[in-house]
């Protein structure tokens, strides 16, 4: 469909930190989102929940039906910046078979069924974009859907969480314990009120889903994600990462594995590691976002920046809108789902990590055999082993080479299970380091 009266209509469904923010900046660029669309971008509706909160928003075109917003004739485009599962799943799929194209900052619903709204789109000759659903207002998931398009990518690792960064910044700088840094989080506005999401990896494990999809040309949902939040964390696990010049953070990590008869998978993780203070992800701090992508022929490239926040993320959304309404103004689309591979997953016991492990001891003769021994027959190697106080407070640290993520758990509770061994005061992956 193409714009016949040079205007094009917007729907917003939701209104509150990103979507208050879309309207505010609708608003103030119009005359040059114009010159560059070459059509005028007009809201049509805005669907929010309670109308007397939102005067910022003129009266006539708030409504509480977002259904019947999504479905009206004048709609060309529909913003979603409401979050979640349902209703927006059905919303988004009335909109796609009534010919709308659809912008979307969700990646719960993306991560959670991205196929059926894909195959709606094209189904319908329309669009569908989100690059606000992962890290915010990074570029990324462009650059991968096409500025790579012509590469094989390797590799996706990245901080893609805001808050539990800005947590984990706070636990390495001051020494703060996890409740301490999530309440500063809290107060700063960072966490949301409840911060489930965020702490526990859901949010990171579904933006690994999106990013490991389009990374690998490949249909990838949360289940298939490994996930692992950042309550276990501890102020003892900061420390020991300290104690080895590495620092803690949530990372999304995506990789394609190919085996010696050429056949290939995908892994798809999200969960705390040690990584080197000398890797760039080190040094990421506060709520910001970075992630770093391996191709072939382009070699490491990283993105970084803002990755959350009303006006970070609305400006990825109006750069999806802008891209939405060039194609409409053109009569074209842009590219679709690109899901040909059809990778198997590999499950994460398959997956070749290394493993750093801190372990309360008796300082006595035949502790460090004994400990060596319980590696030794899950057939992982050791790459290196200190010893940190002597007598009762004595601390094994260790840090093996790659091996199975399996044979790495085998190994951890062969150790709780040693009488000489107290209790494992950390455990916690380590990526990044070089060597094997
Ligand atoms: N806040 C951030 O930094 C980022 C948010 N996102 C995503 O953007 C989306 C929106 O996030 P926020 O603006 O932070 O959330 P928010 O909670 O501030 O705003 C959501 C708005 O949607 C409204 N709403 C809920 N159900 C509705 C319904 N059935 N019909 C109409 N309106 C409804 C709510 O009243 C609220 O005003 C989510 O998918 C989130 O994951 C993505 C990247 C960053
Ligand atoms: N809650 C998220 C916001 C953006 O996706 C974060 O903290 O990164
Ligand atoms: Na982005």
């Amino acid at each position: 469909m193409t714009t016949t009266d040079g205007v094009l209509k917007v729907a917003l469904l939701g209104c509150g930190v990103v979507g208050s923010e879309v309207v505010r900046l609708l608003a103030e660029q119009a005359d040059e989102l114009a010159q560059r669309v070459g059509a005028r971008l007009e809201l049509a509706g805005v669907a929010v929940r309670r109308p007397a909160r939102h005067p910022e928003v003129p009266a006539e075109l708030l409504t509480t039906d977002a259904e019947a917003l999504v479905r009206r004739d004048d709609v060309d485009v529909v913003v979603e910046v409401v979050g979640g599962i349902e209703p927006v799943r059905s919303l988004l799929l009335a909109a796609l078979e009534s010919g709308k194209s659809v912008v979307s900052a969700n990646k719960a619903l993306l991560a959670d069924d991205g196929a059926t709204l894909h195959d709606a789109a094209t189904r319908n000759g329309v669009d569908l974009y989100y690059e606000a659903a992962v890290a915010g207002a990074i570029p990324l998931l462009r650059p991968l859907r096409e500025s790579l398009a012509g590469d094989r990518i390797t590799r996706v690792m990245g901080i893609v969480n805001g808050t539990t960064n800005f947590i984990l910044s706070r636990m390495d700088a001051t020494g703060a314990g996890f409740d301490e840094a999530l309440a500063e989080a809290t107060s700063l506005g960072y966490a949301e009120a409840d911060p489930t999401a965020d702490v526990d990896g859901y949010d990171a494990a579904a933006k690994a889903a999106i990013l490991a999809g389009l990374a690998f040309h490949t249909r990838v949902t949360m289940s298939d994600v490994h996930r692992e939040g950042i309550g276990e964390v501890t102020a003892a696990d900061v420390a020991s990462a300290q104690a080895m010049d590495c620092t803690v953070k949530l990372l999304a990590i995506c990789e394609r594995t190919t085996v010696a008869d050429g056949t290939e998978s995908v892994s798809v993780r999200a969960h705390p590691a040690m990584i080197p203070r000398r890797h760039p992800l080190a040094g990421v701090g506060d709520a910001f976002n970075a992630v770093f992508v391996e191709a072939e022929a382009a070699g490491s490239l990283m993105f970084y920046g803002r990755g959350a926040g009303g006006a970070p993320t609305a400006s990825a959304v109006l750069g999806d809108l802008v891209a939405v309404a060039r194609n409409r103004v053109s009569g074209s689309r842009g590219a679709g789902e690109s899901a040909y591979a059809a990778l198997p997953i590999r499950s994460m016991g398959e997956v070749t990590t290394r493993y750093h492990v801190a372990l309360d001891v008796a300082d006595q003769p035949g502790v460090l055999a004994g400990v060596a021994n319980a590696f030794a027959e899950e057939g992982v190697s050791i790459q290196t082993v200190r010893q940190e106080g002597r007598g009762d407070a004595a601390t094994l640290v260790l840090v093996t080479h790659a091996a199975t993520d399996a044979a790495l758990g085998r190994t951890v509770e062969k150790l709780a299970a040693m009488s000489l061994v107290g209790r494992a005061a950390s455990v916690m992956r380590v990526e990044g380091m070089t060597g094997e």
